[in-house]
């Protein structure tokens, strides 16, 4: 009988799509087994000899942080990269300034109202370089009992050459990195280079800010995504998937303009429904977000409305949106009651939802701010905040489409089909009171 020699971990079993959730506290352990990690797993021991990482964030809680680090971890060089703002920077700064070994990177803001919502790991080991793209702020609350998403690289062994993914996953990174201009960033570029991407199968969607045009209309936001799609999703006969539904499923929302027509068909949808050919049709969108129900009956309970800050004043301009709105449910995955933070975004071949053309997991939530929007008749992009995610399609393993019935499965983290809004629905507003009916603690939720 052969014995194993090396104890398989929970990310070499998430293989081919190395997607996983967080875990849950207070769930059935096995449905934190299967596709599920915490911060300390990622971090562990188990993977190897950390050198030094980075962590790139919106939400920092530096105790809590270094504490998911393993002992012998907890003094390796780390560097920290935040949005530039006059609170932030204090608040890092004073967080940080106990622990030589924190270096801190302020992420420039040129644009008013952007955020520095990019979620990503770059973790050194003597075997190599690894990459985590996520969707979680590095605080407690963010780990314990939210349903969030986790890719995670294989570990990319050091190269002579310059070994590139079929993805073209390094040259994206670094063009992405490079829009920080920041020297504390520039270890990392030379590193990363000096690693071999070829096992790397997902393609990297990322937004920078800026008013991206000319060579880079469709390097960043939802014309990289337009153009990754036109491009690699090469299906045969691709006209029969022209009317097949697409999802969005986010923890925000923006403002998004007096109709659906102003921004989130005419121009995110047109990118969203990009097959290799471009076709008139205008499919399906289906929009999951949790509505007050949800929330005061998750785990958290109102709490988990502290992490949803859609407010009042989009919500009430855009009641039109309504229609488009989904329930957050999650059964499969016992996460139900597992507030989302998580951000996707998918493709079904039919409304029967067994099988999906690609499969999105990003910062990204529903807003301009984080995709862009066109300008200057559709000669620019303006973008104000950082994100970033990666996309599978299918060709990268081998597959005419993600067949859902199939083993191993994508895990796909919510229940399909996706169930609407009833009348009695409403999305969940954070700075609304509810007071008629208690929470899964027993509390109401008074923002004022
Ligand atoms: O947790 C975050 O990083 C975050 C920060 C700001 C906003 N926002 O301003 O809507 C949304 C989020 C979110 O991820 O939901």
């Amino acid at each position: 009988v052969s014995k194993r020699l090396t104890p398989v971990n929970k990310i070499d079993q998430s293989e081919p799509y190395r997607f996983l959730l967080s875990t849950v506290h207070g769930i059935q352990d096995n449905y934190n087994q299967q596709n599920a990690i915490s911060l300390k797993e990622i971090l562990s021991v188990e993977h190897g000899q950390l050198i030094r990482s980075a962590q790139f964030n919106y939400m920092f809680d530096i105790e809590f942080l270094l504490e998911q680090y393993p002992l012998e971890f907890r003094l390796k060089p780390l560097l920290i990269v935040h949005g530039d703002s006059r609170h932030d920077n204090q608040s890092i700064k004073n967080q940080c300034s106990p622990y030589p070994q924190i270096e801190i990177c302020p992420a420039r803001l040129d644009i008013p109202f952007g955020t520095h919502h990019t979620k990503m790991m770059f973790l050194l080991y003597e075997t190599g370089l690894r990459i985590v793209i996520h969707t979680a702020n590095l605080i407690l609350q963010d780990w314990r009992q939210k349903t969030q998403g986790i890719w995670i690289s294989p570990i990319c062994p050091k190269t002579n050459d310059d070994r590139e993914s079929k993805t073209n996953f390094k040259k994206d990174l670094l063009e992405y990195i490079e829009r920080y201009r920041a020297r504390q960033l520039q270890f990392w570029q030379k590193t990363i280079n000096e690693h071999d991407f070829s096992s790397i199968n997902v393609h990297l969607i990322s937004s920078t800010p800026g008013r991206h045009t000319g060579p880079d209309l469709n390097k960043f936001g939802h014309l990289k995504l337009r153009q990754t799609l036109k491009n690699y999703l090469n299906l045969d006969k691709d006209e029969q998937y022209n009317s097949s539904p697409i999802i969005g499923q986010f923890s925000s929302i923006g403002s998004l303009g007096p109709n659906a027509n102003s921004w989130l068909t005419k121009e995110f949808l047109t990118s969203l429904k990009q097959l290799s050919s471009s076709s008139l049709e205008s499919p399906e969108l289906k929009l999951i977000y949790p509505t007050v129900e949800n929330v005061r009956t998750s785990l958290e309970g109102y709490m988990a409305g502290g992490s949803l800050p859609y407010n009042m004043q989009n919500a009430m301009r855009q009641t039109w949106l309504v229609n488009y709105l989904h329930r957050w449910k999650a059964d499969h995955r016992h996460r139900s009651q597992a507030s989302p933070h998580i951000k996707t975004y998918l493709r079904a071949t039919n409304d029967q939802f067994k099988d999906i053309l690609w499969f999105l997991v990003t910062s990204a939530n529903l807003s301009k701010a984080a995709w862009g929007v066109l300008e200057k008749n559709n000669t620019q992009l303006m973008i104000r905040s950082y994100e970033i995610g990666v996309l599978y399609t299918p060709k990268q393993f081998s597959k005419a489409t993600f067949s859902l019935p199939d083993s191993p499965s994508f895990p796909i983290p919510y229940d399909l089909p996706p169930v609407k809004y009833q009348t009695s629905d409403k999305p969940w507003i954070v700075d609304v009171a509810y007071k008629d009916k208690p929470d899964s603690h027993g509390n109401m939720w008074d923002p004022s």
